[in-house]
């Protein structure tokens, strides 16, 4: 029984595999006293840890600490690569690049025989090209719903508006809803960018996740919904690299 961690920098997403089978999983953070809030077995009976995070090197240890304490079983934390299965980083230096994209880009390339584009609605927003032969055309970080939020309150005197994750992006006429129809807005601009781009490149599929992935979609992305795809990429990892 395998216990596979995605710590972003919101959220902790975790769940246990057995033999290819979720036996459970679960949300929590990483500044929870238990970051893994449900996790019921009796964690000695775990064989290993898998680890993908983006989240600061502090809160990696404190991590890393408070799985210590629960577990023997080995923690294997995994980075991005240069390549693996004929998956193409673009990146020179793929140590630059978040965890979470790798393992996502992974989990959709061993899914998906075709060029596609992998959206991670979270903290902040990525987005990733890949050719049909497996080449990483490159990508976007934009900022996610929340960080827009806090900016506009933090570094605008005289915004103030009581945010709505609303779907419309028609012309606002107050100060909340030019606020909350501006963010809709750009994001089904962007929405619009990535329908075209995927044209113009030729990548036939779209996969979304991320805790805001349900927005996107409903600002019309045309994608699959797999909220479970930095965990899916961990676990094909770490299953081939154990298995050698
Ligand atoms: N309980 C929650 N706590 C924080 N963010 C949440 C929660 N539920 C949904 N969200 C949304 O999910 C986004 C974070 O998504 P997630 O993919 O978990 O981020 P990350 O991978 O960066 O930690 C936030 O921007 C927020 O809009
Ligand atoms: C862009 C990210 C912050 C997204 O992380 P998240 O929003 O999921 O917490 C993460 O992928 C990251 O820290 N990337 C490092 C820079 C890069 O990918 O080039
Ligand atoms: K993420």
């Amino acid at each position: 029984m395998k216990l596979l961690i995605d710590a972003g920098n919101s959220r902790l997403k975790w769940r246990l595999d057995q033999d290819g089978r979720i036996l459970e999983q679960g949300v929590g953070t990483l500044d929870d006293a238990d970051p893994l809030p449900g996790l019921s077995i009796d964690a000695r009976n775990l064989t290993g840890v898998a680890v993908s995070t983006v989240a600061s090197e502090e809160r990696r240890l404190n991590l890393m600490e408070q799985l210590s304490a629960r577990t023997a079983a080995p923690i294997r934390f995994y980075w991005a690569e240069t390549r693996r299965g004929g998956l193409v980083n673009a990146y020179a230096d793929p140590r630059m690049m978040g965890a979470d994209r790798w393992h996502a880009m992974y989990g959709a390339w061993r899914s998906i025989n075709a060029g596609f584009v992998v959206v991670d609605a979270g903290s902040a927003v990525t987005v990733d090209y890949v050719a049909p032969s497996g080449q990483h055309l490159g990508g976007f970080i934009l900022p996610g719903l929340h960080m827009m939020l806090r900016s506009l309150k933090s570094d605008a005197a005289r915004i103030g508006f009581d945010p709505d994750q609303v779907l419309d992006t028609r012309p606002g006429k107050s100060t909340g809803e030019c606020v909350n129809h501006g963010l809709a807005w750009l994001s089904a601009a962007v929405v619009d960018q990535i329908h075209k781009d995927a044209q113009a490149f030729g990548l036939d599929r779209i996969v979304v996740t991320g805790g805001d992935a349900d927005r996107l979609l409903g600002l019309g992305l045309s994608a699959a919904n797999r909220p479970q795809l930095v965990l899916d990429g961990l676990a094909l990892i770490d299953n081939e690299d154990q298995a050698q």
